[in-house]
């Protein structure tokens, strides 16, 4: 064998490349490493590994036909193609691995066009004592029955909901409620409008949706437990994390389900710790059966309430109960959270979001205006979708105002309409922020006088005022450090270096500070929008 095995899968990835789109190459192919090239019998056999069974279950799935005339091409026709699956903690018994062990699968021999996996039985060929791929939860038996709290995978019985007590046993009270009085309902905070039938999939949340979906069918049995959700602003993350409790509660595949955003639970946590009720906050949420989190890094730097949430999250996991989680980065990137819970976060699965391509957006407003009982022509859809990108969040927005025009003057929705009524927005969907306009946000936010950050004084407070707006002008505009030095009354560009460090290593160093600038982030983005 002349070549290495790197070789032949680059040579590979150039003809996958070629013939799928950019976006479902990236999520489904470059994450993938060569990791063994060997001849045998005639046989040359390439093996590539797999972040996880979800990979395995897709390929094949979608790109079973790709996949086979790309190795005959490369490895010529006794090229077979081996898959090296990375076993995610928690597999069921049997499965004999860790985290981070992997197992031979091989693939199917290419002569056989695979029926999809939900239809297929077990590979034959798997080596001893080696546990198949789970089928896709449609496929289990298990699956659309009635949700059990003591099915689930390592779930603590407990009684059946049918006498009156034991319906009171069963429920969570709720952490604000008088425990013992009466059973209460957990309410789920959930928007029933953010269901899977309305939420359009693309290239840009494709991995998102198909793994939410399968979660949905079968929360706490697959692999993707916690699923972090991660992405910008206004691209989905809420809906489809919410899609997954209205799915599974409709479907009696869990019982209690609670959506909660991160500052939502540190708010019951801190009123918990004030009214002396930890106890009954804590019981509360491990008996959730879908805990959903939006927007963890708002966790940040907030360390008592991560120390809560790690037991939670611990007791939840090991009963087998879901945890769904969302965020604005994957969760390496977010600061201000312990290392324990941050690779926690990224035990089970993560995928993220992008911004929609047009087409994308042609079909969410579509669906949207349908929905609304809305006709608009396609021209306009047309309009909107090329003109508004940035998130689907304006998308919407830019259809609700064209709706509220119409009605309110009697006109139809044309093209004339869309371009009066949205031309403030498309000129400047998202708004960039200026250094002054960053200065204004990081002054207004600690209260100190703006022109101050521009003057000679070396005030504590000032000086940091300065150094956070500094920072996030270097981060957020293109000026060049020598412009934005100029912004804040002439100072250099090693002024904005040293503020550019010291900000990082504060950040590195005190979760108060951390905090501070997680919640200037997010005021600046507001800002944007
Ligand atoms: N793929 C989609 N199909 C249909 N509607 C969508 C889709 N993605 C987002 N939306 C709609 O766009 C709006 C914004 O979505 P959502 O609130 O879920 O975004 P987000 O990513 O959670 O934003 P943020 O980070 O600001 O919380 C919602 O009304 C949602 O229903």
């Amino acid at each position: 064998m002349d070549r290495s095995r790197d070789e032949v899968w680059t040579e590979c990835l150039g003809i996958i490349r070629d013939n799928i789109s950019r976006q479902s190459f990236r999520t489904w192919f470059e994450p993938l490493r060569a990791v063994g090239l060997v001849e045998e019998g005639g046989e040359v056999k390439l093996t590539v590994q797999l972040p996880s069974r979800f990979y395995y279950e897709w390929l094949e799935e979608h790109y079973f036909g790709l996949l086979r005339k790309t190795i005959t091409k490369v490895l010529g026709p006794g090229g077979r193609l081996y898959y090296d699956i990375v076993i995610e903690r928690d597999e069921p018994a049997g499965a004999g691995h860790g985290r981070g062990s992997s197992m031979e699968l091989p693939a199917r021999q290419p002569a056989n066009v695979p029926p999809p996996a939900s239809e297929r039985p077990p590979p034959a060929d798997l080596p001893a004592g080696v546990t198949p791929p789970r089928p896709p939860a449609e496929a289990r038996p298990d699956a659309g029955r009635p949700y059990r709290a003591d099915a689930g995978r390592g779930a603590a019985r407990r009684p059946a909901p049918a006498a009156p007590a034991a319906a009171e046993a069963a429920h969570p009270a709720h952490p604000f409620a008088i425990p013992g009085v009466r059973p209460i309902e957990v309410d789920p905070h959930l928007n029933d409008s953010y269901t899977f039938e309305r939420f359009i999939e693309g290239d840009c949340n494709r991995l998102a949706r198909a793994a939410a979906w399968s979660i949905a069918q079968a929360p706490g049995a697959t692999s993707f437990n916690p699923f972090m959700i991660y992405g910008g602003v206004g691209l989905g993350k809420t809906h489809l994390i919410q899609a997954i409790g209205n799915y599974a509660r409709a479907n009696g595949h869990a019982r209690t389900v609670r959506y909660v955003s991160s500052e939502m639970f540190t708010a019951e946590f801190v009123q918990s710790i004030q009214t002396n009720r930890i106890n009954e906050f804590s019981q509360f949420y491990r008996g959730i059966d879908i805990l959903i989190v939006d927007d963890v890094q708002f966790f940040g730097g907030k360390e008592k309430t991560q120390e809560e949430f790690f037991h939670i999250f611990n007791e939840l996991h090991q009963q087998g109960k879901q945890i769904v989680l969302s965020g604005d980065r994957p969760p390496r990137d977010i600061a201000g959270i312990e290392d324990r819970l941050l690779s926690r976060f990224g035990w089970g699965l993560t995928a993220d979001v992008q911004p929609p391509d047009v087409e994308t957006r042609i079909a969410i407003l579509n669906r949207r205006a349908t929905d609304d009982g809305t006709r608009v022509r396609d021209e306009v859809i047309e309009y909107v979708a090329t003109h508004v990108k940035s998130n689907i969040r304006e998308l919407e927005g830019a259809l609700i105002r064209l709706q509220a025009h119409a009605a309110l003057t009697s006109r139809e929705i044309d093209l004339d309409l869309a371009r009066d009524v949205l031309k403030d927005l498309i000129k400047e969907s998202r708004p960039q922020l200026t250094i002054e306009s960053i200065q204004s946000v990081v002054c207004d936010y600690l209260a100190i006088p703006e022109d101050l950050v521009r003057a000679r004084t070396r005030k504590r407070e000032v000086v940091q005022a300065r150094q956070v707006a500094m920072y996030f002008s270097k981060e957020i505009t293109k000026h060049s450090l020598k412009t934005i030095g100029l912004h804040f009354g002439g100072r250099d560009h090693s002024t904005v270096i040293h503020a550019v460090r010291s900000v990082d290593d504060q950040i590195e160093t005190d979760p108060s500070f951390r905090e501070m600038v997680v919640a200037v982030r997010k005021k600046l983005e507001l800002h944007q929008r």
